[in-house]
């Protein structure tokens, strides 16, 4: 039976657009969507322990019985595992394998293994083809989408890295099942991001249909990942390398990256990290006359009724701020805040003094 996507939404830009294709028990059909691809062209399958135990050897079966040559590499997996020395043994296999310029990688994983394997396509032979194929919440609504690929540095988040489109998103819907909890809760957060930078339709409805969402109601999830996919690619046709709107994408992560490097990437999920990071961004909203207390208040009781964590714990303040002046928005010494100016609208600030960055760390 030849299945159909659900939902397709086009990512449009100049160069390198492309398709994500949302659907629902399809895995089946990969091998189609790749007739693109030709199949003399080596592909590599890149993955993490977790995912490859759920799906890799059906994978490289489907791909296989198509007539394409396939290897794979197991990253271990986790934050721990985003880094250069395992971009170096991720290109030792690549060459071992003897893929070529031709060749395609498969990203079949969360948020980790997609800008892992994506910065291994960028930059191999100075660039060959992938293809994401989200398996986390948050890789379905955010991560496989719009091009960010690379790695962090001890000193924090995603320092090394490239702006570099995949040829194609093929989500399933079905590996949001075997997803934990805290994974599932990591990948809302995204989501809620969206709703306070973008969409106020989307913010009103995760406030009404929290059991629902909760429970990974199917209809529900198909529309909220398509919407966040729509979202995304909206601002990704508009500004592709972040040179002004896409940075709201980046709500809550200047202090959300600042909390995962202060922890050594193990304290937070990035979700839990960003959702706790757009608390702080709301407060500093506040006291600088850009929201009121009520819509911050707003925001705040939204991501904790999604069990997402509300504080940074014992880290601190000036620990924080220290961080933030390594954040890849910081221009001439200027941290940058994605701040909220209502619900589904934002903007960037840059004039944000120290005292009133301790201000509200302390709030
Ligand atoms: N490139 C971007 O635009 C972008 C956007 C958002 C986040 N990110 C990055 O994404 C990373 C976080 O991604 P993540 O939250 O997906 O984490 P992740 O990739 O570590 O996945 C979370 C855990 O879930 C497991 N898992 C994955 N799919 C599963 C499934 N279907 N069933 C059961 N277990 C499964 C994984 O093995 C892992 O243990 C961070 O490094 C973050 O910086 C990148
Ligand atoms: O795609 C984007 O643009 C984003 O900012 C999405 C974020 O959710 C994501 O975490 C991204 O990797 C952060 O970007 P960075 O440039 O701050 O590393
Ligand atoms: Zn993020």
């Amino acid at each position: 039976m030849n299945k159909q996507p659900l939902r397709k939404v086009r990512v449009n830009l100049e160069e390198h657009g492309y398709d994500i294709l949302i659907g629902e028990k399809w895995l089946e059909q990969l091998a189609i969507y790749l007739n693109f691809i030709s199949n003399s062209s080596k592909l590599m399958l890149i993955s993490d322990r977790n995912v490859y135990a759920l799906a890799g050897e059906k994978v490289l079966h489907i791909l296989r019985e198509a007539g394409f040559q396939v290897h794979s590499a197991v990253l271990p997996g986790g934050e721990g595992c985003k880094n250069l020395t395992v971009m170096s043994w991720l290109y030792e296999q690549m060459l071992g394998f003897g893929l070529d310029r031709k060749s395609t990688v498969l990203a079949l994983g969360g948020g980790i293994v997609g800008d892992v394997a994506g910065f291994a396509a960028a930059t191999y032979m100075r660039g060959i083809g992938y293809i994401q194929i989200p398996t986390t919440l948050l890789a379905l609504v955010d991560s496989s989408v719009g091009g960010k690929t690379g790695v962090n540095l001890p000193q924090g988040k995603n320092l090394v890295g490239a702006f570099y489109q995949p040829g194609l998103v093929f989500a399933d819907l079905n590996f949001i099942n075997s997803l934990p909890e805290k994974e599932y809760l990591t990948g809302l957060a995204e989501v809620i991001k969206y709703g306070i930078i973008w969409d106020k339709e989307l913010f009103n409805y995760l406030e009404e249909n929290r059991n629902k969402v909760i429970s990974r109601d199917r209809s529900c999830l198909t529309g909220i990942v398509a919407r966040c996919c729509e979202i995304k690619a909206e601002i990704v046709g508009q500004d592709e390398k972040e040179s002004g709107l896409r940075a709201l994408l980046n709500l809550g992560h200047t202090f959300g990256h600042a909390f995962e490097a202060l922890t050594g990437y193990k304290g937070f999920t990035h979700g839990e990290a960003v959702a706790v990071g757009m608390i702080y961004a709301a407060r500093l909203a506040v006291v600088r006359g850009l929201i009121s207390r009520s819509q911050s208040d707003r925001i705040a009781s939204l991501i904790e009724n999604y069990g997402l964590p509300v504080s940074y714990g014992d880290l601190s303040a000036g620990d924080i701020i220290d961080s933030m002046y390594r954040d890849k928005k910081t221009v001439a010494g200027k941290i940058k805040f994605i701040v909220p100016t209502g619900i589904g609208v934002s903007e960037v600030v840059s004039d944000v003094a120290e005292e009133q960055l301790l201000q509200i760390l302390k709030l």
